[in-house]
């Protein structure tokens, strides 16, 4: 087991250039691979997460090529809908959940028959979430051994557009839904009552898919997907990931003196509840420079230290910062007063069960901490000690407490430290830098 030991941190000061969005790299690589001509992605995901995904491709016969040089990027040359190749093998999503239940989506809609699972983590998540609407579609997807989880068998079939309420608040289903429904007899929609990250939504439209969003008039959004157009290869600028920069945000408005600017940041509104949360606890947040790339608009984050005050976040804005929340719960942990954090209990199937693995890592810190299976109350404290935490093999857990030793008052040791590779390769090298400066 890698074990790092990290010491308490003065200020951090100067620029950090975050991973392009680990979502938006997923996305453009598959519908890079089902459009027709050539999709470039630069300020692409460099984590193994969107590996994943490429290697997924490369084995349905899709040519991608990383041209080097001074503006990195990756080529695809799209097959067109139909131009996947039956895979020789089982594909490995890895660790990925977006890998494997997006592109679960599109391998229901193929002429041939796959299979696709993952690592031990991926294997313990729930599946049943995509295969019961994939069905009701026509597919024939099934989990191998019953259970409901990876691995999952698909065959070929026959689809028909659907009708479908979200029942969880979840982009990957929603997406697994709409890319299927590309291969569909007639058109998909996809209700939700509170609305999920929609970067599919808005790649389908600048692919040149025919897609629309309305909202409800019982409240909530209705997405409909018309397979009718055939998608076209594009030009794809991520920006960077706002859930990578959100452990610099913390990381600045914890360490007294701290300055940090943080350029070309993802601020897709399904995706800012971070930015919004931690205005409310206090935090000294500015954005500038404001431009819209391929339907995606980013900004430029400025962060100062500040004095953090407890809330209450609730249900509606948790959607909108997911990944954030082991952040949110450090913040918290270091914030006046109290914090609860309301219908989370999506939090129980990620890599690791989060709510868990908050809790266990903040009692470390000798921080007053209660939760049920939908909420998280923390009890900030003055001066959190370092603690030995543990990442449970969970990239964003890894990163939320790495942050924490930096700021707390004693050092601390982080076990497994490397899976931050998953959505971050070079955060700690990243550390490193910026108390160097
Ligand atoms: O669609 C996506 O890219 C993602 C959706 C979210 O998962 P759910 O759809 O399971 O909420 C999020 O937690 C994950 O990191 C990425
Ligand atoms: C939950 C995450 O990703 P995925 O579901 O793709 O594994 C994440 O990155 O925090």
């Amino acid at each position: 087991m890698q074990l790092k030991t990290i010491l308490p941190a003065s200020r951090l000061k100067g620029s950090v250039v975050v991973p392009g969005d680990k979502s938006i790299t997923h996305r453009a690589l598959l519908l890079g691979a089902i459009s027709s001509g050539t999709t470039r992605i630069f300020s692409f995901s460099r984590g193994k997460d969107c590996l994943s995904t490429l290697n997924c491709l490369k084995q349905l016969g899709i040519d991608i090529r990383l041209s080097p040089g001074s503006d990195p990027h990756l080529t695809i040359q799209g097959k067109g809908p139909d131009g996947l190749a039956a895979p020789a093998s089982i594909l490995d999503a890895g660790n990925s959940g977006t890998t494997l239940r997006l592109l679960s989506g599109i391998l229901s809609g193929q002429a041939f028959p796959s299979r696709i699972t993952g690592d031990s983590s991926l294997k313990r998540r729930p599946m049943d979430r995509i295969l019961l609407p994939l069905r009701r579609m026509g597919a024939e997807i099934s989990s191998l051994d019953g259970s409901g989880k990876a691995p999952l068998s698909i065959r070929p079939s026959v689809l028909t557009g659907i009708r479908y309420t979200l029942p969880v608040a979840s982009a990957q289903v929603k997406s697994a839904v709409l890319l299927a429904g590309l291969y569909a007899k007639g058109k998909t929609s996809i209700c939700e009552s509170i609305p999920a990250r929609d970067h599919t939504e808005r790649m389908l439209s600048a692919f040149g898919g025919n897609i629309s969003t309305k909202k409800r008039p019982k409240g909530g959004l209705i997405t409909t997907l018309v397979p009718s157009v055939p998608l076209l290869g594009r030009d794809v600028p991520v920006p960077g990931d706002i859930s990578s920069a959100a452990y610099w945000i913390g990381a600045a408005l914890l360490l007294p003196g701290s300055r940090l600017f943080l350029p070309r940041v993802g601020i897709n509104p399904t995706r800012t509840g971070f930015l919004t949360v931690c205005r409310r606890m206090g935090g000294d947040l500015t954005f500038s420079r404001t431009q819209t790339f391929l339907g995606e608009p980013c900004a430029d984050l400025l962060i100062r230290h500040s004095l953090l005050k407890g809330t209450v976040v609730s249900p509606e804005e948790i959607p909108s910062l997911i990944d954030e929340l082991p952040m949110l719960a450090v913040l918290a942990a270091f914030a006046r007063g109290e914090t609860v954090l309301r219908g989370i209990g999506e939090l129980r199937f990620k890599e690791s069960n989060r709510i868990l693995s908050i809790v266990s890592n903040l009692r470390a810190m000798g921080v007053s901490v209660s939760f049920t299976e939908e909420e998280i109350c923390i009890h900030g404290k003055q001066h959190p000690s370092g603690a030995a935490f543990s990442s449970y093999k969970d990239h964003r857990i890894a990163m939320a407490f790495a942050i924490a030793a930096l700021a707390a008052a004693t050092p601390s040791t982080l076990d497994d430290w490397e899976c931050c590779s998953i959505s971050y390769p070079g955060f700690f090298r990243e550390i490193d830098r910026l108390q160097d400066l």
